[in-house]
């Protein structure tokens, strides 16, 4: 039967209203599980995902009978095939779904409430404890027992339901025989067949710039730890870069900076001198966004949301800001401590809610992200304009900025800065390299950890402080591999945010260089930004991007690394120069892990 444009319009008006409410359940019963893990509450939430997967398959049938080569309204036809678009809902096999449903819920489970052991008396959460050992120990053995214990709580209890969750999820995904597996499925959300050969592209034009700050660092490490620890290979251990991931390695600034005497920041000590509270952070937050014109945080935001790790339940404590679909209801969810880093997660969660509001007023199915990476992007970008001295120092958290012809204070920002944005690079890029793999069937279960520590091996250059082996799951002690959740958002995030930057800079009409420029109180900057997240995902990302870089000198549609490594040049060429100083090989053995024992 086919059914004229008219016909179509009632559709998707009556569509709209059912699957926001159908999204607010499913949301409502999500948080319950997620802000209290047990066994009815985790049942609560498969059943309302059974439930929501049921109302997708139902109304693809109905937006299949729409005939799209008669629907000549580009919208319409948008609209509809996001209907169509339904993933994993097309499996008509409930049970199975439910089984997925299951799985994701039981490794989710298993990972937030893993403890990891130091020792045979004392184990602990990775939230704050196993966090802050490895952010401030220096003692290399208790890193190690930190880094060991939490992959043998987490990792090693997943490993036994990953391969069917893997073998689940591209049953149902295959089953309409639209997506060759559930990697596919996870690519196509970036609309563009050339995706994955475009991100390995931007990789490879990022490498100099890892390459030099990968050398430099492990030579001052190899200082502080003793050569010994550093094999011929050229690899850093893994556990002693200051994060449970060795993703971000700010938390090693004391131990590495350029100019130590020129010492810069320590943002955690001046917000327990300051007496900081936890909602001090989100209303400080909440101040940058409103002063470029965007929004405050709806009055629900400070009602509902869980800012503080309870003490007498379980809860996943790994940070996510959530829209509950009813153009009032927007929650952050994180297990906020006083610290620089937790600072940075409020602003980068409260960037998500900002996306959320700025789209709220569009039709349901166009209220995401351009693209995954686009909603990433967003939640970053402002900490680009926070962490600058200058904006430090406007809110207090700083006393002393560095001058503008003061180099050495200047390469010390940006070093700080390179141990967050560009040294998570290669993990950005990794994780989903692995993913996809497994989901392609190219690394079966029985290689699950080698596969993962031969990309870590090569793209990070940082080996396993102990043995490891493929009776260990290194990827299941990182949240968004139980948890299901993509990330190669973050690496298109950690490119864009730098186009973004640099176009709201310039549009902005603020002056100096890029590394110094903060938009607070910008409302030409917000207004800009404001135009793109308000266009959601009803157009394809590329005019998104477009719409904030046109006009300007980075003007494109497409992804570009070329303002990332602008940014940064000052410090690459300091970097190299060093490097050269210090005859420092660059690089490592790309196919030779230390410790990785071969099957
Ligand atoms: O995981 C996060 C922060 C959590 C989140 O805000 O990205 C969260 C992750 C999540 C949680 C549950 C379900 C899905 C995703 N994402 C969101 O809350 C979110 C994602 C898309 C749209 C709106 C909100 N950051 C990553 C990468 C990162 C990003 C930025 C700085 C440092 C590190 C990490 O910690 O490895
Ligand atoms: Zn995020």
């Amino acid at each position: 039967l086919v059914l004229d444009e008219a016909a179509a319009i009632t559709y998707l008006e009556e569509y709209d209203r059912l699957a926001a409410d159908m999204s607010y359940q499913y949301a409502e019963a999500a948080w319950k599980y997620e802000t209290n893990i047990t066994e009815e509450t985790l049942a609560n939430m498969t059943e309302w995902s059974l439930k929501r997967s049921d109302f997708n398959y139902r109304e693809a049938k109905n937006a299949s009978r729409f005939d799209l080569s008669k629907i000549n309204n580009q919208n319409i036809s948008r609209l509809l095939r996001k209907v169509m678009d339904i993933g994993t809902a097309a499996f008509p096999d409930t049970v199975k779904l439910e089984k997925i449903s299951d799985l994701e819920g039981e490794m989710t489970s298993i990972y937030s409430r893993a403890r990891g052991c130091l020792n045979t008396t004392t184990c602990l959460p990775l939230e704050p404890d196993l966090v802050d050992i490895i952010a401030n120990s220096r003692n290399y053995a208790e890193l190690t027992a930190a880094w060991k214990g939490w992959r043998d709580a987490s990792g090693r209890n997943i490993k036994k339901l990953y391969p069917e969750y893997v073998s689940l999820l591209n049953e149902a995904i295959t089953f309409e025989g639209k997506y060759k597996d559930m990697g596919d499925y996870y690519r196509s959300s970036y609309e563009s067949p050339t995706f994955e050969n475009d991100v390995k592209a931007l990789f490879l034009e990022l490498a100099p710039l890892y390459e030099n700050l990968h050398a430099y660092v492990r030579r001052r490490l190899k200082e502080h730890y003793g050569a010994d620890k550093f094999p011929s290979t050229g690899h850093i251990p893994a556990h002693i870069l200051g994060n449970m991931w060795a993703q971000d390695w700010t938390n090693i600034y004391d131990l590495v900076a350029p100019y130590p005497d020129k010492r810069t920041v320590d943002i955690t000590k001046a917000l327990i001198d300051q007496n900081y509270t936890i909602i001090r952070m989100y209303k400080v937050a909440e101040d940058f966004f409103s002063s470029i014109g965007l929004y405050k945080m709806p009055h629900l935001f400070w009602e509902k949301s869980l800012l503080v790790k309870p003490v007498n339940r379980e809860v996943v404590c790994h940070a996510s800001a959530w829209d509950f679909s009813n153009k009032r209801d927007f929650r952050i969810k994180q297990c906020t401590a006083l610290t620089e880093e937790h600072l940075l997660t409020v602003h980068h969660e409260m960037g998500h809610i900002i996306y959320y509001l700025a789209y709220k007023d569009l039709p349901y199915l166009y209220r995401e992200g351009a693209n995954p990476g686009f909603h990433e992007g967003m939640a970053d970008i402002v900490t680009l304009s926070f962490q600058t001295p200058e904006h430090m120092k406007k809110i207090g958290l700083l006393d002393a900025i560095p001058g503008q012809n003061d180099t050495e204070g200047d390469i010390n920002f940006l070093f700080r800065m390179a141990l967050s944005k560009a040294a998570f690079l290669p993990f950005g890029y990794l994780v989903d390299q692995w993913r996809w793999s497994v989901f392609r069937g190219e690394t079966k279960p029985e290689r699950y950890n080698e596969k993962w520590w031969d990309l870590r091996c090569d793209f990070q250059g940082i080996y396993p402080p102990v043995e490891r082996s493929n009776a260990d799951f290194d990827p299941g002690a990182k949240y968004h591999i139980p948890g299901g959740t993509p990330y190669i958002s973050y690496f298109v995030s950690f490119v864009a945010q730098f186009q973004w930057h640099k176009a709201l800079c310039k549009v902005a009409n603020i002056a100096g260089p890029l590394h110094r420029c903060d938009i607070y109180s910008n409302t030409i900057a917000g207004a800009r930004l404001n135009d793109m997240l308000k266009m959601g995902s009803s157009r394809p990302w590329g005019e998104a991007m477009l719409k904030i870089t046109s006009g300007t000198s980075g003007q494109t549609d497409k992804l570009s690394v070329a303002p990332l490594l602008e940014y940064f040049d000052p410090l690459i060429k300091w970097l190299q120069e060093n490097n050269k100083k210090y005859n420092e090989i660059l690089g490592w053995d790309k196919k030779n892990c230390p410790n990785f024992l071969s099957p």
